[in-house]
């Protein structure tokens, strides 16, 4: 049965890059993506339900949003981001066992985050639900709520699946604010786990405690979340945390903040950091994460291409998409 078209503001665009020739072995990224259609998706079951198949389709969704960094008092720009990502990705070898399709983007114009959120979350379950691994190219880190509603729509979670949220992010983004931005989404999460009667699963790696409040510690405190200091990311610590929070989730959805890494490696971002974690532990991480059988969705967020640097930060969110789909 042939599923409905998506809603997306703008449609998949041509993918360009560097050409070295038609043949498999000459593959980059921009020849291998096809525009997504709901209808041809091979697998029948939806993604979740059962084991995860190890090179099941993903499918990209950009989230062109910077309202919530705009609320946030941050500095805006990432809704340039999902275009940016794809410049990056665009030219690098294609060496993945799976195929990759575009669905377009889901676009916030004039404030109305909330409406891109529900549309963007509709999208998501939507894919989800036909057997893709998403990948959502954000946007401010509000994408993360797009891709929870998404989740929390999906057939998977219906059924009972215990989600882990694993991000790795300088902060907490638990803020108690009266309208939501890049500085609630997962203190939305924790409502809505609540109102569903679940608890939320959340585990941070790359908490930068300057950059967190007394309150946001407190906040994290009373919902259980689990997290990591930036001073105590190192290779084996990440690891050992990183496989505790896993084993006690069905599946995962990984959200990577890019402000997690140093601002000499991520340095267009609205929210620099000082310290951060360093790329080859993130880049475990991702590793990490594609290994555990167990991910069902993945963002990358607060890129914001008017701060970057040669399009440095760019480009290492391009790589870091590349592992955790390999
Ligand atoms: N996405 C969220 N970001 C941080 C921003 C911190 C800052 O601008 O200093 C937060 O709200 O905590
Ligand atoms: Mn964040
Ligand atoms: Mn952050």
């Amino acid at each position: 049965m042939a599923l409905p078209a998506l809603t997306v503001d703008v449609p998949p665009q041509p993918w360009t890059g560097r050409f070295d020739g038609d043949g498999r072995e000459h593959r980059r990224w921009w020849q291998a993506v096809s525009r997504y259609a709901p209808g041809s998706t091979a697998s029948s079951a939806p993604a979740g339900l059962s084991a995860l198949p190890a090179s099941r389709p993903a499918v990209l969704l950009g989230f062109a949003s910077d309202e919530g960094v705009r609320r946030n008092r941050g500095r805006p720009g990432a809704a340039l981001a999902p275009t940016a990502l794809r410049a990056a990705l665009g030219p690098l070898a294609f060496h993945l066992d799976r195929t990759v399709s575009d669905a377009g983007d889901v676009v916030v114009a004039g404030g109305a985050l909330e409406a891109g959120q529900a549309r963007a979350g509709l999208a998501i379950t939507a894919m989800l639900d036909a057997g893709q691994l998403t990948v959502v190219l954000g946007g401010g880190h509000e994408t993360a709520f797009a891709s929870y509603l998404g989740l929390a729509g999906s057939e998977a979670i219906r059924a009972g699946k215990r989600l882990g949220v694993l991000n790795l992010d300088a902060h907490f983004d638990l803020r108690d604010e009266p309208v939501p931005s890049s500085g609630t989404p997962f203190l939305q999460m924790a409502a809505a786990e609540a109102a569903a009667g679940r608890g939320l699963r959340y585990a941070v790696v790359g908490i930068s405690e300057p950059n967190n409040t007394g309150a946001l510690f407190s906040t994290a405190e009373r919902l259980g979340v689990r997290y990591l200091r930036d001073e105590d990311c190192t290779a084996e610590r990440t690891r050992a945390f990183v496989d505790d929070f896993i084993a006690g989730v069905d599946v995962l959805y990984l959200t990577i903040d890019l402000d997690v890494l140093p601002a000499s490696v991520a340095p267009g971002v609205s929210a620099p950091a000082a310290y951060g974690v360093p790329l080859p532990v993130i880049s475990a991480v991702c590793r990490q994460v594609a290994e555990s059988g167990k991910l069902l969705h993945v963002d990358v967020a607060e890129l914001n291409p008017a701060f970057d640097v040669d399009g440095r930060t760019a480009t290492v969110a391009a790589r870091l998409v590349n592992t955790v789909l390999r």
